[in-house]
């Protein structure tokens, strides 16, 4: 396996799944599919640039923190750095790494001029006030002002982040260089220069990602049954719009557990109800309460996993009883499980396709603030499903093509289409 040597080693634990690891053994798998050079291979291997700044705060309780903010840039072979901003307390640099790696894939696969990034803060942001995580914000986004801009780097929201931390950042970076930049982040609020749309584009995509690949087994979204891990702004959109086009969604779930009904949850009383209780849906009715371990292991046509990463491992793959494993949150599924899955004939359709819909219309915004020009929804969201119905088919040739499952079909593109770049600009003979 290539070492990253940039990034520090995490504690070894047996139970620990590397996340950085795992990308890059999927990266050497396309590699080796591709006959790509090992230089060449160990340049995409290791990202370009990995900056850690300490990022003080003042607490209302007067106490000072000091947390520890990253933002790795993996590749700009294509245009800017392009990645979430994700604020949840498990963040490590690997993890951070990995995440980018992810996003040079998926901008490439979907053809969006944009390389690949992230950004996170470890920190559990419930346990902090709103004053508090807009001075973590404003104070993470300075001292990373030299390494983010329109045509460098542009955040977005990831976990823990939505358009309130983006509107932040913009005006901090504005007010730092002395007009207005609303190019510098994507997902912020429509009145600074976001995109209709934007919100929900990532549950939207992963919603016509499970349509297309439900038509190709003959099967209609309506009666599907769905189980959703995860109820933030992924798996929640995911929910509405998939319950909105027919399908039943027996279950889903917040890191506090989850809620399940034989006969379909209501979605749109749910999100109701989650937004006056803090985000959480235990306790709602008609529901019966479920564990997260027992919602990814439930008798349904589709599994959308939209939390974190590691979520189906060598534990529980076997006792998934999915048709379709939609990765909506990015690498939840682990290599191991992947293979076990793929072994019993599940469909895995990869994170760097099924969760493209939110990059994409960063890309639509982005596109839009360059234009001065801002379109309706229905645009927007027409934009979208076409480039996403096209990498999804895509995706399928290659896969019949190379006869290797949709993952690494989707890693050859993507991997590809940056190896190619590469060598056009002569930066890799
Ligand atoms: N936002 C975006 O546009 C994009 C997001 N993604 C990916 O989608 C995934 C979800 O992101 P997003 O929806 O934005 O994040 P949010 O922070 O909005 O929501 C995360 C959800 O996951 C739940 N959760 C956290 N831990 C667990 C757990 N152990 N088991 C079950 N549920 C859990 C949270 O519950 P609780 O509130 O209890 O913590 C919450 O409901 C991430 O992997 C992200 O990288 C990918 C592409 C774009
Ligand atoms: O919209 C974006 O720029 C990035 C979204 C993201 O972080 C992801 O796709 O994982």
């Amino acid at each position: 396996m290539v070492e990253a040597s940039v990034l520090p080693l995490e504690a070894p634990s047996p139970a620990h799944i590397c996340p950085f690891d795992q990308a890059c053994s999927y990266l050497e798998q396309a590699a080796k599919e591709l006959q790509l050079d090992p230089g060449l291979l160990a340049v995409l291997s290791h990202p370009r640039k990995v900056v850690t700044v300490s990022v003080p705060v003042k607490l209302d309780s007067g106490e000072v923190q000091v947390l520890a903010g990253h933002r790795v840039q993996h590749s700009d072979i294509l245009g800017p750095y392009k990645g979430g901003i994700r604020y949840h307390p498990a963040v490590t640099l690997r993890e951070v790494s990995a995440l980018a790696m992810l996003m040079t894939w998926k901008c490439a696969l979907l053809g969006i001029p944009y390389g690949g990034a992230k950004g996170g803060i470890a920190l559990d942001p419930t346990r902090y006030s709103i004053g508090e995580l807009e001075r973590i914000t404003r104070r993470y986004t300075s001292e990373l002002i030299k390494d983010i801009g329109p045509a460098v780097d542009i955040p977005a929201p990831d976990m823990g982040t939505s358009a309130r931390e983006m509107a932040w950042i913009m005006d901090t970076y504005s007010v730092n260089v002395g007009h207005a930049v609303p190019g510098v982040v994507t997902g912020k609020p429509i009145s600074i220069g976001g995109s209709r749309g934007r919100e929900q584009a990532t549950g939207r995509g992963v919603t016509i990602v499970v349509r297309e690949a439900l038509a190709a087994r003959g099967q209609l979204l309506v009666g599907a049954r769905i189980a959703i891990q995860g109820f933030g702004n992924v798996g929640s959109a995911a929910a509405l719009l998939l319950h909105e086009a027919g399908a039943k969604i027996i279950a889903v779930s917040t890191g506090s557990g989850g809620i399940f009904s034989e006969k379909g949850l209501d979605i749109l009383a749910l999100k109701n109800y989650a937004a006056v209780n803090r985000k959480q849906i235990s306790g709602f009715t008609p529901g019966e309460s479920i564990t997260n371990a027992e919602l990814l292991t439930l008798p349904c046509d589709v599994l959308i996993p939209a939390a974190l990463e590691n979520q189906i491992t060598e534990e529980n793959a076997h006792q998934v009883q999915a048709s379709i494993v939609a990765e909506a949150a990015n690498a939840p599924v682990t290599l191991m499980a992947h293979k076990e899955l793929e072994a019993r004939g599940i469909t895995v359709l990869p994170d760097i396709l099924t969760n493209a819909g939110g990059v994409v219309v960063s890309y639509l915004e982005w596109v839009q603030g360059l234009s001065y020009l801002f379109w309706d929804e229905q645009r927007v969201n027409r934009e979208m499903e076409a480039l996403m119905v096209n990498a999804y088919q895509q995706v399928i040739e290659q896969s019949q093509k190379r006869q290797v499952p949709l993952r690494l079909a989707a890693y050859t593109l993507g991997v590809g289409r940056i190896a190619q770049a590469l060598s056009d600009r002569g930066l890799y003979p």
